[in-house]
């Protein structure tokens, strides 16, 4: 859920672009051959729309019943981008940063602020 979450709040791809193969019709946008899309990864993590009020707060708890229960649209959660050019290195990824915080965690001392 924590990995999740920094995922979320801070994706190491703020952006993807993809270059279109060929005419397309996206709702009523017509789309030339060649044309470049941008797709702002941090837009569709912070909008409210998907993810409710409490968007800009970290909190891992709001993944605990996966990610389609925290987001309205699995679409707009993909700090691994999505479709035919997913990161292949996603489950890797993954395993790492849990074995990071369990390292971390076994060797610090955390303790809560109150402020
Ligand atoms: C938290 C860690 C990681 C994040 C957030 C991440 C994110 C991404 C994203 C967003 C893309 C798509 C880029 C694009 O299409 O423009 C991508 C592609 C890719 N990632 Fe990762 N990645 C991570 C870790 C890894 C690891 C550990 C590996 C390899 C061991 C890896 C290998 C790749 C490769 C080879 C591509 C290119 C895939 C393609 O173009 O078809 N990534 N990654």
């Amino acid at each position: 859920m924590v990995v999740l979450e920094v995922l979320r709040l801070y994706p190491i791809m703020v952006f993807v672009s993809r270059q279109t193969l060929q005419n397309l019709k996206l709702g009523n946008i017509e789309i030339p051959k060649g044309f470049n899309i941008w797709l702002w990864l941090l837009e569709l993590h912070f909008d409210p729309k998907f993810w409710g009020p409490d968007v800009e707060k970290f909190n891992p708890e709001r993944f605990a019943n996966g990610i389609s229960r925290a987001c309205k649209s699995s679409e707009a959660y993909i700090p691994l981008c999505i479709g035919a050019q997913v990161c292949p290195g996603r489950s890797l990824a993954k395993t790492e940063l849990q074995v990071l915080f369990a390292i971390i965690l076994s060797n610090l001392s955390l303790i809560i602020l109150d402020s």
